[in-house]
């Protein structure tokens, strides 16, 4: 299969696998900022770039619009995406973030925003080495505007901004198969609403199931088990941060988190993000965690339902209590917020619990990718611990 745009990019290229020549690092040096192009790519004739304030409630509402109708679906057209506008300002201004990376299309006639993509600044460690990178998220143009190569405008842009603020590399994901993956992961998927999830056709009623067998099966107690649970407060973020720096430091790719970066990415946020932390009734200590997002998907064509409940595992640390039995509490809080499913990838020690829990394999895969960074050998999934939004 031809990239033409991929096969111009340093990125991995499939003609490279098995050259065993080829180290790991940096693809292309940095470059001086004064040769980095100063002004923006050329958009067709009838589009203009615009920056996206993400802080401006319309803006942040049109960006909202554009991913809820164009953003992505999967293999079945059952269900898109349908990212908050609250989750939005969340997963796009971490500390240090850019609005110059914040980047959208607009029609210059009517100033319609047909097209978006965005960076945001981040610390990945790759073996022993932490690079800034930025981690490249929502490319997403418009259904009416596919197949014209504007995508291929939108990450030059993209990068070139990012270039100028000296970063020269990026991390990103997608279910479509590009050059090169570096590891490849699959979601797994644990059912809270069986009923709804057979009613909309995602699942089926299993032979020799009836609905109330299925709903018994994927029944959960009402309350957690973990003695010491709790929502996580602002004062935990120094021990969450020690106990998953830790954690982390065993995976090769994970992301370098400090205290600020956990505050963000950590801290309970209402319909976002939740947090939980065992603290233990004895000595006080925070000892364990669990936090999964909140990820809505429209659900497309369907009579009765139009909104799946969708909790995605984020980063979870397990030192006292089993991972086991912290990840059934976490099915328990999702469970008792009225999610419909608990959605994990088989990254990090997830796939320890993954069968256990009754989550089932999707037929969807994520693939990890790294631009101008060359990993030496494929990754597999449980030697990740990075999760994307
Ligand atoms: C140093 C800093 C560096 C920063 C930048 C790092 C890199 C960041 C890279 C971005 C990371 C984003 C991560 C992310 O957001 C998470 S993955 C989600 C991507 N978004 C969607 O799937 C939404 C629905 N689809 C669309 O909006 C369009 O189909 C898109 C816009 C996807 C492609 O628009 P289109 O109208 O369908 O297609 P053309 O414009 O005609 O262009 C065709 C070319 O685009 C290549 N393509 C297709 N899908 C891609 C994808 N998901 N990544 C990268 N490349 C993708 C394709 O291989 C072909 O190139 P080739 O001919 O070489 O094969
Ligand atoms: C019920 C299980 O499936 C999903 O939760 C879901 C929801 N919305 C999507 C929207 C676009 C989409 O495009 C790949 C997939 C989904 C999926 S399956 C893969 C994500 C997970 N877990």
């Amino acid at each position: 299969m031809r990239h033409r745009f991929w096969e111009t990019q340093p990125v991995g290229q499939f003609k490279d696998t098995g050259d065993t020549s080829l180290t790991e690092g940096p693809i292309e040096p940095p470059a001086p900022l004064s040769a980095v192009k100063p002004e923006p790519y050329n958009l067709p004739a009838l589009y203009e770039w615009t920056t996206c304030d993400m802080d401006d409630e319309q803006t942040c509402a049109e960006v909202y619009n554009l991913l809820t109708n164009n953003y992505v679906e999967d293999d079945e057209n059952m269900f898109r995406f349908n990212y908050t506008k609250e989750f939005l300002q969340w997963a796009l201004r971490p500390p240090g973030y850019f609005k110059a990376w914040h980047i959208g299309v607009r029609v210059k006639a009517t100033k319609k925003l047909v097209a978006f993509i965005t960076g945001v600044p981040a610390r990945i460690r790759v073996r022993d080495e932490v690079v800034r990178m930025a981690e490249v998220n929502f490319l997403c143009v418009h259904k009416k505007l596919r197949s014209k190569r504007l995508a291929p405008v939108m990450i030059k842009e993209v990068t070139r901004r990012v270039h100028l603020e000296n970063i020269w590399q990026a991390a990103y994901t997608a279910g479509v198969v590009l050059p090169t993956p570096f590891t490849t992961c699959r979601y797994w998927h644990r059912s809270l609403n069986p009923k709804k999830l057979i009613d909309v056709g995602f699942s089926q009623l299993g032979a020799r199931m009836t609905m109330n067998r299925t709903i018994r099966l994927y029944k959960l107690p009402g309350s957690t088990a973990t003695p010491g649970l709790r929502k996580m407060e602002l004062r935990d973020v120094p021990a969450v941060t020690r106990l998953l720096r830790e954690y982390l430091s065993q995976f090769v790719v994970a992301p370098d988190l400090d205290e600020n970066d956990v505050e963000h990415w950590l801290l309970p946020l209402e319909n976002v993000v939740e947090s939980y932390v065992v603290e233990s009734p004895e000595t006080h200590e925070v000892t364990d965690f669990f936090s999964f997002y909140s990820l809505p998907s429209s659900i497309l064509g369907n009579q009765n339902y139009s909104v799946l409940k969708a909790a995605y595992s984020y980063y979870n640390v397990a030192k006292t209590t089993p991972l086991l039995q912290l990840m059934n509490d976490a099915l328990i809080v999702a469970k008792q917020k009225d999610y419909d499913v608990f959605n994990a990838l088989d990254v990090m020690h997830n796939e320890t619990f993954l069968k256990e829990l009754k989550f089932g394999p999707g037929d969807g895969q994520l693939h990890y990718y790294l631009y101008n960074y060359r990993v030496r050998n494929a990754l597999r999934p449980s030697e990740l611990g990075l999760v994307l939004l």
